[in-house]
């Protein structure tokens, strides 16, 4: 190693370690402070506590573990359903007495001891609709005890086993590539490791096209299969770009089962481990891969075990029988085990008052916790061995990233590694999977939200834009003076691949969007092609992938797009496909014209709602003028925001779809806000129950609906949006939609929040089916009436994103009326009202305006009021 990639490792592992320090920092004060400044009752409405369970199982689980097992017992409660919470498989909690506390009791940041009683800490374990199960491990004494009151409550903890696992990673990870490991590693596992941190380059792989590749699934579209192609002759890492609804899963299984299959060199196939960010990615992995058809005769079913808990047990029952616990239970060297488990949970029900009798107290109690203790050890020895087996018999393992680096799969070793969702995992924890494997596949969409961070550097991000608003302002002579024509470019620029035509824009956000293209006479020449050298950069965030980081270093020839999106109408599909993928994202035949009114259960009383309702792809309801302003909840900067009268317009929309024959279940309720989430589930979901999904943005992502309405929130004076803008973010929340989409918000505020949203705004208003509504209408509904057609001009909308749109979209408020002034738009068309050009004319405020009638069949006028 020269000295100057030492250093450059040096710089890496320094920062991953500073922004995994801070990372944890701001997780714990979060939930220090919220654990300390919040009552209960508080925390259950920020979703972070049950409230009010007792306890009605206490069972052993894999590893000796204690799962205790929680309802809301009807005593307490009127409905056994939990209240909506963010209690996850695998988040760290703690199970404490349900005193009535007073709002600002101080909680103990320390752990519970067996004396204090009462209280125990354990990770989320399984979670359905009305039942928990905490995993109380029983090897660490202070949660040893579970002299657990009758009435407890569930509080979510800042979860420090995640971070100790990162950072135990990357600590060995260092050792491994300084030559300080004790670890023996293959060579190729070592050459992983080198092309990742740029130690090495990536061998060419494109030499062996494997031309007669014979797919399990034919089906794959072009691209799809280009992927599997691609994935499997590479010789250390592939990364699939998997834009929203392209088949990204369906992908992956197939590189699985090409992986798996027996060859004349490997007759029993590689072993895969398959790993994803959370539980639901992986599972969704599990369920294809057990939903395959069975193998022609000759072959066995691929063997599958998954560590961990399913999150999603409830839709598919055949998920548990591929878990490691279930499969070990079932083994005969179990059985073995199963006197010693019988014996430890008889003795743990009766120490914590659910078995007969009632539970012992004072010396009698401490003498069953040391046969406890016994039991355990032995159950663990018996077991140990039995999972063993059922691991090393099993072709694929599907954990998450985190559970990957348990103590099961400890002395395990895969020929490749997966990754799923790589693009919404930090980057250390996907190094816990990668250190078993001698090939890495990654699958994500970087243009799809990253992980989630808390401990955003805010100082940095002002400077950061400061400068770039500074930049911006600066005279182009300047800016062209710091980048001399004929300069050189230094060595390390030199070395970088081209990213520029990169097919799917940048994944940094927003304001980097509308780059000016360089003159002919401004680029540069053109430089003798140089040997690509990548060169390690220390990440800025957390935020940074380990996909982009390997992007950024390697280029487009270290990724394969998918083409194909199997989701969206295609108008609901355009403008992403133009803005973030670079024009590449088709829709399949399938899709691309499909409605709402296609769907069996749909229908309608009138020819305007057919169209209206169920047959627009896209609606927007713009409440610019409306003053629907928006309401922070919480204290300072760091509240969320919701708009009562927002979530008006959406309730009567969802209202006017379910009338409509849309069912609950085929629609989904979307806000970037919790405070909106919060508030539109109260209005909504006492009406339609829990199949109408409810959620935020950053929740719904992966998922799709029919239906989609998202609600914006930003409505204010001064026009700020906040994390509105981040344009991952915007992405995830258009592309959730199959046949309808619709917006609500004020473009009065939004269409100032930065180029990309101010380009969507133009795009709705000139694409989509624009509703706005004056203070004198009926609030139940928006007149049907193109916003583009209430500009001064004839012209009609033209298809394309372009400045033109945005100009017209400036000029819906004609700049002759003053603020306060009311105006009556008139359509002047004389079909549905919808779709014609209108005339505005100024009024008198004073008049007063003839009610609205929206089927009149003489178009449609209302009242607004300018901002
Ligand atoms: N080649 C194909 N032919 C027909 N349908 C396909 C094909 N590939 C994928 N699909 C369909 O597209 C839909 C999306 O596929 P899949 O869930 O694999 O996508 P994804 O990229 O993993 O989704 P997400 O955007 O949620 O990550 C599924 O209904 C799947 O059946």
């Amino acid at each position: 190693m020269n000295s100057e990639t030492d250093s450059r490792l040096g710089a890496f592992f320094t920062r991953q370690r500073e922004l995994l320090a801070k990372e944890r920092a701001a997780e714990v004060e979060r939930s220090s402070l919220l654990l300390t400044n919040c009552g209960p009752k508080l925390l259950e409405q920020k979703g972070l506590a049950l409230l009010g369970l007792g306890v009605v199982n206490v069972n052993i689980g894999l590893g000796g573990k204690t799962l205790v097992e929680l309802e809301r017992p009807s005593a307490y409660h009127t409905s056994p359903l939990f209240p909506p919470h963010t209690l996850r498989t695998g988040d760290l909690a703690r199970i404490e007495a349900n005193v009535a506390a007073t709002a600002k009791k101080p909680a103990s940041k320390t752990k519970p001891t067996a004396e204090k009683g009462g209280q125990a800490e354990g990770v989320v374990y399984r979670v359905t609709d009305t039942r928990i199960t905490i995993a109380v491990d029983g090897s660490d004494s202070a949660s040893e005890d579970l002299d657990l009151p009758e009435r407890v409550r569930v509080v979510k903890l800042a979860n420090s086993v995640t971070y100790d696992r990162m950072d135990k990673t990357i600590d060995q990870l260092e050792r491994i590539v300084t030559g300080k490991s004790d670890e023996k590693m293959a060579p190729e596992k070592l050459r992983l490791v080198h092309v990742l941190l740029a130690m090495a380059t990536r061998s060419v792989d494109t030499a062996n096209p494997l031309p007669n590749l014979t797919f399990f699934d034919d089906s794959l579209n072009p691209s799809q299969k280009d992927a599997v192609r691609f994935a499997l002759q590479a010789t250390e890492v592939a990364c699939i770009h998997g834009p929203p609804g392209t088949g990204k899963t369906h992908t992956l299984i197939e590189i699985i089962r090409q992986l798996t299959s027996a060859t004349p060199s490997n007759p029993n196939g590689l072993r895969v481990l398959v790993c994803g960010a959370s539980n639901l990615s992986v599972d969704n992995i599990l369920e294809r891969l057990l939903a395959l058809p069975a193998p022609e005769k000759g072959t066995s079913r691929i063997k599958v075990t998954r560590i961990g808990h399913p999150a999603r047990v409830m839709a598919n029952e055949g998920i548990l029988d591929a878990t490691l616990e279930v499969k070990a239970g079932r083994s005969d060297q179990a059985i073995l085990a199963k006197d010693v488990k019988n014996e430890l949970e008889t003795a743990l029900s009766t120490l914590s008052g659910k078995g007969k009798g009632k539970a012992p107290r004072g010396a009698e109690r401490r003498k069953m916790w040391d046969e406890v203790k016994a039991l355990r050890k032995e159950y663990r020895q018996r077991e140990g061995g039995v999972v063993n087996s059922v691991l090393a018999e099993s072709q694929v393992v599907v954990a998450t990233c985190h559970s990957a680096g348990g103590r099961q799969l400890r002395n395990h070793e895969f020929d490749v590694v997966i990754i799923d969702e790589a693009t919404q995992a930090m980057e250390a924890v996907c190094w816990v999977p990668i250190l078993k494997g001698r090939k890495l596949i990654l699958a994500g969409d970087p243009m799809q939200l990253p992980p989630t961070v808390l401990s955003v550097d805010k100082k940095a991000k002002k400077e950061k834009e400061k400068a770039k608003a500074a930049k911006k302002s600066e005279p182009k002579a300047k800016q062209k003076k710091l980048t001399p024509v004929s300069a050189p470019a230094p060595a390390a620029a030199a070395s970088e691949p081209d990213l520029s035509g990169s097919d799917d824009g940048s994944s940094e956000d927003d304001e980097d969007e509308e780059k000016p293209q360089p003159t002919a006479k401004e680029a540069r020449p053109v430089k003798p092609k140089r040997e690509h050298v990548p060169l390690l950069r220390p990440p800025k965030t957390l935020e940074t992938t380990l996909f982009d980081r390997l992007e950024k270093m390697y280029g487009k020839s270290v990724k394969r797009m998918l083409q194909i999106q199997y989701r969206m109408h295609e108008t609901i599909c355009a403008f992403p496909s133009v803005t973030l993928y670079g024009s590449k994202l088709a829709s399949a035949p399938s899709v691309e014209k499909h409605l709402l009114l296609d769907l069996p259960e749909t229908h309608t009383d009138s020819a305007d709602d057919e169209k209206e309702v169920l047959g627009t792809p896209v609606v927007f309801f713009d409440t610019a003028g409306c003053e629907y302003f928006e309401r922070l909840e919480g204290d300072g900067d760091e509240g969320s925001r919701c708009n009562e009268n927002e979530a008006t317009v959406v309730k009567n929309w969802v209202d006017k779809l379910v009338g409509a024959g849309v069912l609950p279940s085929q629609i989904a309720v979307i806000s970037p806000y919790q405070a909106q989430v919060t508030l539109l589930t109260s209005l909504i979901r006492p009406q339609y129950g829990p199949d109408l999904e409810i959620g935020t943005v950053d929740g719904m992502q992966g998922r799709e609906k029919e239906a989609v309405v998202i609600s914006l929130v930003r409505s204010n004076e001064t026009r700020e949006v906040g994390f509105l803008k981040e344009k991952r973010r915007l992405n995830v929340a258009m592309t959730r939609a199959k046949r309808h989409l619709c917006i609500v918000g004020d473009s009065g505020t939004v269409a100032y929040g930065g180029t990309y949203l101010k380009k969507w705004l133009a795009w709705l208003e000139a694409n989509s089916d624009v509703r706005i509504k004056g203070p004198s209408m009926d609030a139940s509904f928006f007149t049907a009436l193109p916003l583009a057609a209430s500009a001064p001009s004839t012209q009609p909308p033209s298809s394309s994103t372009t400045q033109t749109q945005m100009d017209a979209f400036t000029t819906i408020v004609p700049t002759k009326v003053e603020s306060d002034e009311t105006i009556v738009i008139v359509s002047e068309d004389s079909g549905s009202g919808s779709s014609g050009t209108c005339v505005v004319c100024k009024e008198d405020t004073t008049t007063a305006l003839p009610p609205v009638n929206e089927d009149s069949g003489s178009g449609s006028s209302g009242t607004c009021v300018i901002a």
